[in-house]
């Protein structure tokens, strides 16, 4: 069974002041940790200020995105090396909003892990299928798809992350069923075994999509669920933590 994995995604919120949660967190998560792997994805505003205040502790850090090159005229992107230079040692690829702002396609996701990958840092590649894309019956075809594409050739099953994130549920309250959460899950597995031979079960596929301590450990019980990408409920401590301690029992 892979280690569990509690990341965050503080997305576009987050000011200095705020990285007093991130020093709560990381207080409460001991570097010599065995149980739940604890993350939290930063805008990159934060990622220096935020590795500093986790140092010493189990806590990782990680950035949202990067670009595919490694430098360039590129204003306003940022390279994998320069986020692991701040700190970083995740990076989230592929999230449905930055597929959905900036016309990242499955290609350019690719592109993004590879890039992670070269830098040493390890890519997290979001995956998930709209509302009208779920209602038209074809969850498992976008997903199949998105996970044949967007995944770069020469990775290794271990150094990759996914994360299923139906994009209906994200930021909405509305949660997908353990059945539904079950379905996809099980099905990425075995499109992992199927591209990775056996090495395919080291990789973790995480859940996201208003996650909260509430429902957590329903979700977290779910058949081939290894932890859980979190947006909203990510931004305090307390909640975040909360998570955590149900990943770590
Ligand atoms: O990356 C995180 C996901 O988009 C989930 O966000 P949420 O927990 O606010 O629904």
């Amino acid at each position: 069974m892979p280690r569990t994995l509690i990341a965050g995604n503080w997305k576009m919120n987050g000011l200095m002041a705020n990285l007093a949660e991130v020093e709560r967190v990381a207080a409460e998560v001991p570097a010599s940790s065995e149980g739940a792997e604890t993350l939290l994805c930063l805008p990159a505003t934060l990622i220096h200020a935020g590795s500093a205040k986790s140092e010493g502790s189990g806590l990782k850090i990680g950035g949202e995105t990067c670009h595919a090159n490694e430098k360039g005229a590129h204003t306003g992107d940022l390279a994998a090396e320069m986020l692991k230079d701040a700190g970083a040692s995740y990076v989230i690829v592929g999230h449905s909003e930055r597929r959905a702002d900036h016309g990242e396609t499955d290609a350019v996701v690719a592109a993004q892990a590879s890039a992670a990958l070269r830098a040493g840092i390890t890519p997290i590649i979001c995956v998930g299928e709209t509302l009208d894309q779920r209602d038209a019956g074809e969850v498992l075809t976008v997903i199949t798809t998105q996970m044949a594409e967007s995944i770069p050739e020469g990775a290794e099953a271990a150094a990759i992350v996914i994360a299923y994130e139906p994009v209906w549920a994200i930021g909405t309250g509305r949660v997908a069923t353990s059945e539904q959460i079950a379905e996809v899950h099980t099905s990425i597995r075995n499109l992992l075994v199927r591209r990775f031979g056996d090495a395919g079960r080291t990789t973790r596929i995480l859940y996201g999509g208003s996650m909260n301590p509430g429902n957590a450990a329903e979700i977290l019980a779910v058949a081939e669920v290894n932890g859980g990408l979190i947006g909203g409920a990510s931004l305090k401590a307390a909640d975040f933590l909360a998570i955590y301690r149900l990943a770590a029992q």
